[in-house]
């Protein structure tokens, strides 16, 4: 079928490689003058387009069992039960297909015999009765094939996101942060969204193969000569299906950097956050005009592949034509020999009529399967990579919260630089300092917290909790007794009150300890101002939400870690957004956290620095001072230097004091 698929997509035009000569030319071709060569971005979604358009006949036979298995496996899991009963009722379907043809058999044997004619009819009334009973049983199979696929289609879905979700969130942070990885989840998403399309398409697929099987089986009964009859018909269709469904993916892929670049455009039409940009700098025009241009782009194509698409159908249905007149001939001769009687011949009509019939449905399903089920494949390989890489739990749990923080020739490199972001670093850190790191933008102050609280492990070197490397420990359970304030921290579309309380989520908080630690944080004005108090959903995406300041988010945010009550708690960037007043409440909260406590805390903010227990300050991966800010200010080193130029920043002129 290959060579004869080659051949029918020799015809005409070929919209997809217009202007394809050569890729220099090519890529002139994709430039555009708003974005330039090349718009390629991964997006989960997009990830199979290439090896979609260009997939063989052969490939694709290859990948239909392999990703039928992986779904079938999937809702077996689910639901074996649901699985059997749709499958039953789909190989019944087949075989009451197969029962009913030979029905219509006896009824034409009946019909064409010799006699009367009220007779013939008296005669092949059983028959048609079975016919009746047989199309009837048909139906209630396939109502029942359906209730089976809906009740099990949303369960599959499911187990496949659970699957998925609940490993993803345990994967070690390195690994889930890196670019490939973060693609193969985004595709396995897909995968898990589209486990359920993709057993609708299994069912159809099963269901014309099974109705294509029924009429073979049928064909052979009658006359096993007759079978190659059924082939011929089905070819010139089926390759007409495929050659136009390849088409149409080559040209997608062609187009698809337009359609992305057209979407990009939609989006920043009616996305939030360019939308002062757009209204004030008049950008609304140039973005109109060039979603015009590329709308214009689109259009064209789409007429190209449906003249496309016209030409190879007319090509099809003459081949199609023909063979139907030569089947026709091919029994009328057989009949017309005796070698056959006519009431066969006529079965053989409505066999391979419903042989045809059910080859688009199966070629269409088939494609549809691979095509979904490349995201499955993801899928499958995005669980094991996750279970691979999961953070062990099965290490002893840590005899309590940590009095010792130690870092011995602590070395970290990030898997996509050349060189260390933590350059062996030893430091110690008790329980009950208040430790600051300082330094300049990409020191390794936030690398270097990672570390001490586990969320990294060590490239090289130690990182101990009590003299024990925190790699031994289960660091799960390690997490426990850390609180983290991220310098991106989330903004939950949540609650106010869940904005605070997802601090510690697995604890039930009235709502007496979620408003102290608001006002330790200082977000109780802030909750004040809400209407709805902390009940107001914080998400201005959704209606009745609201939005908060930046400020006002940030106290949010350290409510949310006062109320963790770690005993090691990390701050990293606690204050960036603050003002003077609420930056200064902060610090003094933080300080009488101490007690008893490992605050460890990253900042710009010399002025605040300089309460901390101990400063220590980071170049290039590396300590290079640590002190109390009165040392480090006798020392005039790095840090001197620092403090004194945000202070002359901020000291007012004589006449000003
Ligand atoms: N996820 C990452 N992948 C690769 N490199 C990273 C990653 N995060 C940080 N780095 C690099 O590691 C080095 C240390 O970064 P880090 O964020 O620890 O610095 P920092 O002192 O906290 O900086 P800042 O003051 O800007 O927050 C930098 O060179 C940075 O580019």
């Amino acid at each position: 079928m290959t060579a004869a698929v080659d051949a029918v997509e020799g015809i005409g035009e070929d919209p997809a490689s217009e202007g394809d000569a050569g890729s220099g030319e090519s890529e002139r071709e994709q430039a555009d003058p708003l974005f330039g060569t090349g718009y390629k971005f991964s997006a989960g979604w997009n990830r199979h387009d290439e090896e979609f358009a260009d997939m063989s006949l052969g490939t694709l036979a290859r990948r239909l069992p392999e990703v039928m298995g992986l779904c079938l496996r999937l809702s077996w899991r689910t639901d074996a039960r649901a699985v059997v009963m749709l499958l039953a009722c789909q190989i019944a379907n087949g075989v009451l297909t197969a029962f009913g043809l030979l029905a219509t058999q006896r009824v034409l044997v009946s019909l064409l015999a010799e006699g009367p004619t009220p007779g013939r009819v008296r005669a092949a009334i059983p028959s048609l009765l079975v016919v009746g009973a047989a199309a009837m049983c048909a139906a209630l199979l396939g109502v029942a094939g359906k209730a089976a696929s809906g009740a099990l289609r949303p369960k599959v879905a499911r187990l496949a996101y659970r699957e998925l979700l609940q490993r993803a969130v345990r994967v070690e942070l390195l690994r889930f942060q890196q670019p490939e990885f973060k693609d193969l989840i985004a595709a396995a998403q897909f995968g898990a969204g589209w486990a359920e399309y993709m057993l609708e398409q299994i069912s159809a697929l099963i269901t014309s193969a099974a109705g294509i099987a029924a009429a073979a089986g049928v064909l052979a009964a009658l006359k096993w000569q007759l079978v190659p009859l059924l082939i011929l018909a089905v070819v010139p269709d089926g390759v007409n299906t495929l050659v136009v469904t390849r088409r149409r993916n080559a040209s997608r892929l062609k187009w698809l950097s337009k359609v992305r670049q057209q979407t990009r455009l939609t989006t920043l039409m009616v996305d939030q956050d360019p939308a002062e940009e757009v209204r004030l700098h008049g950008v609304d025009k140039l973005l109109l005009a060039h979603h015009d241009r590329l709308s214009e782009d689109n259009e064209a194509e789409q007429a190209r592949l449906a003249v496309y698409a016209a030409k190879a159908s007319l090509v099809s249905r003459a081949i199609s034509g023909t063979t139907t007149a030569v089947i026709y001939l091919v029994l009328g001769y057989l009949t017309w020999r005796g070698q056959i009687p006519l009431a066969t011949a006529g079965t053989a009509v409505f066999a391979i009529g419903k042989g045809t019939s059910q080859l688009a449905g199966m070629v269409t399903a088939m494609n549809s399967t691979v095509e979904y089920g490349l995201y499955l494949v993801d899928l499958a390989d995005a669980i094991e990579q996750a279970e691979q890489a999961q953070i062990p739990d099965d290490a002893p749990a840590p005899a309590g919260p940590p009095q010792l923080i130690e870092a011995r020739g602590l070395r970290f490199r990030y898997p996509n630089k050349d060189s260390a972001a933590i350059d062996g670093i030893d430091l110690t850190i008790r329980a009950g300092e208040v430790v600051a790191f300082v330094g300049e933008n990409g020191s390794g102050k936030t690398t270097l917290a990672k570390l001490l609280t586990g969320l990294y492990l060590p490239t090289e070197g130690q990182l101990l909790w009590d003299g024990v490397p925190l790699g031994e420990l289960s660091r799960p359970a390690a997490a426990t007794h850390v609180g983290l304030l991220p310098q991106s921290f989330e903004h939950w579309p949540f609650t106010a009150r869940w904005n605070i309380a997802v601090g510690r989520p697995e604890v039930e908080h009235d709502d007496a300890a979620v408003r102290e630690a608001a006002a330790r944080g200082g977000a109780d004005t802030v909750i004040d101002e809400l209407k709805q108090g902390l009940d107001t959903l914080i998400a201005s995406e959704f209606f009745g939400g609201v939005n908060l300041s930046g400020g006002q988010w940030q106290k949010i945010a350290l409510a949310r870690s006062f109320l963790r009550d770690a005993p090691v708690l990390l701050l990293d960037e606690p204050t960036a957004s603050l003002d003077p007043k609420a930056e200064q409440k902060a610090f003094e909260t933080v300080m009488t956290l101490a007690e008893g406590r490992t605050v460890i805390l990253i900042t710009h903010r010399m002025n605040s620095v300089r309460h901390a227990h101990r400063i220590v300050v980071l170049d290039h991966g590396r300590i290079i001072e640590q002190g109390s800010h009165a040392e480090l200010m006798r020392a005039r080193g790095h840090y001197a230097e620092l403090y004194r130029l945000q202070a002359e920043a901020f000291s007012l002129p004589e006449d000003e004091r």
